[in-house]
Parts: C-alpha cells; structure tokens; sequence
C-alpha cells in the first residue's frame, strides 16, 4: 500500500464534552507523514481538548482515531508510543534534576540512559548547566525545555505541541521555529495549536480553525483568517 493511503493521523467525528456542555464536536482531521499542520480558534474553542484527545490523553465521547491506520481509541499503547503531546503541564518529577528526568524516561522506553547519551538532549534545549539541578528548582521556561528536551527523546511520529512558545524566550521561540521544520524533514507529523498566526503560517503547511469545538475553517496556513488568532511574537529577534 503506498503511504499516502495510509495518513499519520486520521479523526473523524470526534466529540468531547465536559460534564453537559461539548468542547469538540464532529471534528474531523487527516494529517500526512511529513506535514505540519497549525490548528488556530480563539481561547476556549477546543485546541487543548482535541490534541489531548489525539494524545490519547482523554477520551472522545464519540468518535474515530486512526494512528497510521491503527485504532488509536482501542489500542491506547499503540496511540502513545506514536504519538507526544507538549501540553500546559510539564509533567515532570520536580525532585529528581533535569538528567535524572531523562534517565527515567529514557529507562522507560529502552534507550540509553546514560550521562553522555541525554546530556546533549540538554544542550540542544538550552539548560545543559543546570543539568544536575533539581527541577523544583527550574524557571517556567526552563521546566518547558525540559519538556521539548523529553519530547525530542521519545522521538514519536506524531508531534503535538500545545503553545509551543508559551513561557519561552526569544532564543526559544528560535528553537522552535527550528524545530518544526526538523521534524518535518526528518518524516514526523506536527500539529500546532498556536494564536501566533504570522509564525505558524511561515511553519506549517496546512491551517485549521476550531470556533466552539466545530471546525469552522480549513486551508493553507498562511490563508488562516487573523480572526482565529493573530498574536505576534514581542521581542521576536529575525
Ligand atoms: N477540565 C475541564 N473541565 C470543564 N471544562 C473544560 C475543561 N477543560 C476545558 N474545558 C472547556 O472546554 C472548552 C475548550 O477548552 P480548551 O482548553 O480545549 O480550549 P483552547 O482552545 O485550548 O483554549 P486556550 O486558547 O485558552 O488554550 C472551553 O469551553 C473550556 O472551558
């Protein structure tokens, strides 16, 4: 089967609700190996709720998700070890340091895990000097490297990142203008929900807007009406 039949990500008619009032409805989505898609709508339109529903990290009500045609909704092992969400919360263990994070996950999915294997995880994020500091410890940007540094070292498929620039700064948001297009090249899927319109327009390929958990507009990136968004980056440096 060639690999445009089978897309990275597939949802159709996904539907979430919070106790009586709907945050998705009949959502659908197909995304490509190798595309980047930026999801826009203003606040509380359902962005976190459908990335954390492609995670796997909450249940539709109703709905389908395939992962590279795998039954994402049936086979939630399948659908995390595909799959990485950079959300709000960093999820990290706050007593252990930045190295011994990695170390954890890094044991978890059978990597190497020693020193010189994760340390230029760090470096690549910026926080390599505080390394062997506890997070409890970190600055709000720093905790959010470590998140892209623990992303970057489960190294899934599908990539969805939350605000990727939230609390970063302007080196940051230059890791991650970076960052996006690496993952494409290298064959990943990204999905980017993002009020930064202007950047996310230079860093993806295809737009989708949610109003009150409907999907209200689909395009180019570059086509998304500034109504769904439209923050720009202060002090982006060119
Ligand atoms: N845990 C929750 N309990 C109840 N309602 C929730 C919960 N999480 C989200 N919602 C509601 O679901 C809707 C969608 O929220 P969601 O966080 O997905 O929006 P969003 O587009 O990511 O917003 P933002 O741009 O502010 O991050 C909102 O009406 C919100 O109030």
């Amino acid at each position: 089967m060639s690999e445009k039949s089978i897309p990275a990500v597939e949802a159709k008619g996904l539907c979430r609700r919070y106790g009586r009032s709907w945050a998705l409805v009949d959502v659908d989505l197909r995304a490509e190996a190798g595309q980047a898609i930026l999801l826009a709508g203003r606040n509380g339109s359902g962005k976190s709720t459908l990335l954390r529903v492609l995670a796997g990290a909450l249940k539709p009500d109703r709905g389908a998700l395939l992962v590279n045609g795998v039954d994402g909704l049936r086979d939630r092992q399948a659908l995390r070890q595909r799959v990485a969400l950079l959300g709000h919360a960093s999820y990290t263990y706050d007593a252990l340091s930045a190295l011994q994070n990695l170390q954890v996950v890094a044991r978890m999915l059978g990597r190497p895990s020693g020193r010189r294997d994760l340390l230029p995880l760090l470096e690549e994020v910026g926080i390599d000097s505080r390394a062997d500091d506890p997070v409890h410890a970190y600055s709000a940007g720093m905790r959010r490297r470590l998140a892209f540094a623990r992303l970057l070292l489960q190294d899934p498929d599908i990539v969805l990142l939350d605000e990727p620039y939230a609390q970063l700064d302007p080196p940051g948001f230059r890791f991650v203008d970076t960052l996006i297009p690496r993952l494409t090249a290298a064959g990943k899927t990204v999905i980017v929900a993002s009020h930064h319109l202007e950047e996310g327009a230079r860093l993806c390929h295809v737009g989708l807007a949610l109003e009150r958990g409907r999907l209200a507009w689909k395009g180019l990136a570059s086509e998304l009406p500034s109504s769904f968004g439209g923050l720009s980056i202060p002090g982006q440096v060119a």
